[in-house]
C-alpha cells in the first residue's frame, strides 16, 4: 500500500470510516428498531406496558455497563477487531430476535443486542482518531454521530414497511442480515491505523487494567468529560426511547400523529447542530465546556417553560423543545473530545467508555425515575397519566441537571488547570 493512500485523512481514511460508520448506523437501527413494534412485540409475546418498557431498560443497562469493558478490550485489541465481534453479535442478537417466540428469550436476545450495540461507536471513535488528523476530528465525529443517528429514522419508516409486509420474523431477520455484509466490509476495508492493519495493546493484568482506570479517572479533563456527557444527553434519549410519546400525548394532550413527528424533530436537531458544534470545538477548544454549559442551560430554560406553562404548552413551544433537547445528543459527543486530549493513545478508549457510560447511564435513571413518579402520582395503579402527573415526573430531570452542572463547573477548573491551552489550540495536546 502506499504513503498517499495510508496517509491520515486521505482516501482511505474516508473508506475506513464509511464502513465503521455503516456498522455504527445499523447498530443505531437496531437499537432503536423495537420502537415501532411494540404493539407486535405486545402480541407475540403476551406482556404489557411494563414488560415492554423493560425490553430497553435492559437494553440501556446492558450498554451502559459495557462500555469501560469494551473500553478496555479495544486498548488491548484494537477497534477493528472489537468492531467486527460487536457486529457479528449484534446480527446473531437480532436473529434471535426475529426467531425469539417467548418473552425470556426475547429478553435474553434483547441483551445481546445491547452487549453489540455497546460494541460499536467507540471503536469507531477509537478510529477516527487515528485516521483523521488532530484539527478534523471533532468535526469527523460529530458527522460520525450525526450521520449515525439516520439509523434511527430508517428504523422507523422502513422497518414499519417490513413489519407489515414480512412479518415479525420475516423483518427482524432481514435487518440482521445486513450484519453480515457489515462484517465483510470490516475484514476486507478497516485497518486499526494507516500503518497497521492490527495494533494491539499490552495483556490485560488486573493491576494494569486497576492502573489504567484509575488513571483515566484520575485525570480531571476525562471527569469533565464524563459530566459533560452525564449532563447533555439524557433527556433526549429518555424522550426518544421511551417517555417522549406517552409526555406529549397524555401529558400535552398532542394526536399520536403530531407526537410521532416532534419526536422525530430530536433528531433533525442533531443533523444541523452535530457539525455546527464539530466545527465550533475544532475551532475554540478551550471553551468546550462553555458550549456544554449554555446548551444544558438552554435545555433547562426551555423545559422549566414547558413544566410551568399553564394547561398544555402551545405547539410552538414543544418543537422548540423537541430543538434544544435534540442539541443535547452532539453536545454529549463534545465530551469525548477530552478524552481525545486527556489520554494517550493506549488509554484512550477505556476513557472514552467511561465518559460514554456516563448519559446512558443518567437516561437509565430517569427512565426508571419518571416510570416510578408517573405510579405515584396517579390513582388506583392505572396507566392513564394525567398532565400533573407528567408535570411532577418529568421534574426528576432537575436533580440530574443540577448535579451534572455542578460536576461540570467544578471539573472545569480543575481541568483547565492541568490542560496546555496553546498545545490544545495548536492542536498537539494529546495525553
Ligand atoms: N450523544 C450520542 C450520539 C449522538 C450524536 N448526535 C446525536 N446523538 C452518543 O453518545 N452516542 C453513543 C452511541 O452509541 O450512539
Amino acid at each position: 500500500m502506499t504513503g498517499r493512500e495510508t496517509e491520515q485523512g486521505g482516501r482511505l481514511a474516508c473508506a475506513v470510516w464509511g464502513v465503521g460508520l455503516g456498522a455504527y448506523f445499523v447498530a443505531v437501527f437496531h437499537r432503536s428498531s423495537l420502537a415501532v413494534a411494540g404493539l407486535l412485540a405486545t402480541d407475540r409475546f403476551d406482556i404489557g406496558a411494563a414488560q415492554l418498557a423493560t425490553f430497553t431498560m435492559m437494553q440501556l443497562l446492558v450498554y451502559a455497563l459495557m462500555q469501560v469493558p469494551v473500553g478496555l478490550l479495544i486498548d488491548r485489541f484494537g477497534p477493528r477487531a472489537v468492531m467486527l465481534t460487536g457486529t457479528l453479535l449484534l446480527t446473531a442478537a437480532q436473529a434471535g430476535f426475529a426467531l425469539a417466540e417467548t418473552y425470556p428469550a426475547a429478553l435474553v436476545a434483547r441483551l445481546f443486542v445491547g452487549m453489540g450495540d455497546a460494541m460499536t461507536f467507540i471503536c469507531l471513535l477509537r478510529l477516527v482518531s487515528r485516521w483523521f488528523p488532530a484539527r478534523r476530528v471533532p468535526l469527523i465525529t460529530q458527522l460520525t454521530g450525526t450521520l449515525g443517528q439516520l439509523g434511527a429514522v430508517v428504523a422507523a419508516v422502513p422497518m414499519t414497511f417490513a413489519l407489515r409486509e414480512l412479518g415479525w420474523t420475516g423483518a427482524y431477520l432481514t435487518t440482521a442480515s445486513l450484519g453480515l455484509l457489515l462484517a465483510v466490509g470490516l475484514v476486507v476495508v478497516v485497518r486499526d491505523s494507516p500503518e497497521e492493519r492490527r495494533l494491539t495493546g499490552p495483556q490485560l493484568s488486573l493491576t494494569a487494567v486497576r492502573r489504567s482506570l484509575s488513571a483515566s479517572w484520575a485525570h480531571p479533563g476525562n471527569r469533565l468529560g464524563f459530566w459533560m456527557h452525564f449532563t447533555s444527553q439524557f433527556s433526549a434519549t429518555t424522550l426518544s426511547l421511551l417517555w417522549g410519546y406517552p409526555f406529549l400525548v397524555q401529558g400535552e394532550g398532542l394526536s399520536s400523529g403530531t407526537a410521532g413527528v416532534l419526536l422525530s424533530l430530536i433528531v433533525v436537531a442533531a443533523w444541523y447542530s452535530g457539525p455546527l458544534l464539530g466545527y465550533l470545538v475544532g475551532r475554540h477548544p478551550w471553551h468546550r465546556s462553555t458550549i456544554v454549559i449554555t446548551i444544558v442551560c438552554a435545555i433547562v430554560v426551555v423545559w422549566t417553560a414547558v413544566l410551568a406553562w399553564p394547561g398544555t404548552a402551545p405547539l410552538w413551544l414543544l418543537v422548540v423543545l423537541t430543538q434544544v433537547v435534540g442539541i443535547g445528543g452532539p453536545a454529549a459527543v463534545i465530551g469525548f473530545d477530552l478524552a481525545r486530549t486527556s489520554n494517550p493513545a493506549e488509554r484512550m478508549a477505556s476513557a472514552t467508555g467511561i465518559i460514554n457510560q456516563a448519559g446512558f447511564a443518567a437516561s437509565l435513571v430517569l427512565v426508571v425515575a419518571v416510570g416510578l413518579i408517573l405510579d405515584w402520582r396517579t390513582p388506583g395503579g392505572s396507566s392513564d397519566y394525567t398532565p400533573e402527573a407528567f408535570r411532577w415526573a418529568m421534574s426528576a430531570q432537575y436533580v440530574l441537571w443540577a448535579l451534572g452542572l455542578a460536576q461540570i463547573v467544578r471539573y472545569r477548573r480543575r481541568a483547565r488547570r492541568v490542560i496546555d491551552r496553546a498545545g490544545l489550540e495548536a492542536g498537539t495536546t494529546v495525553g
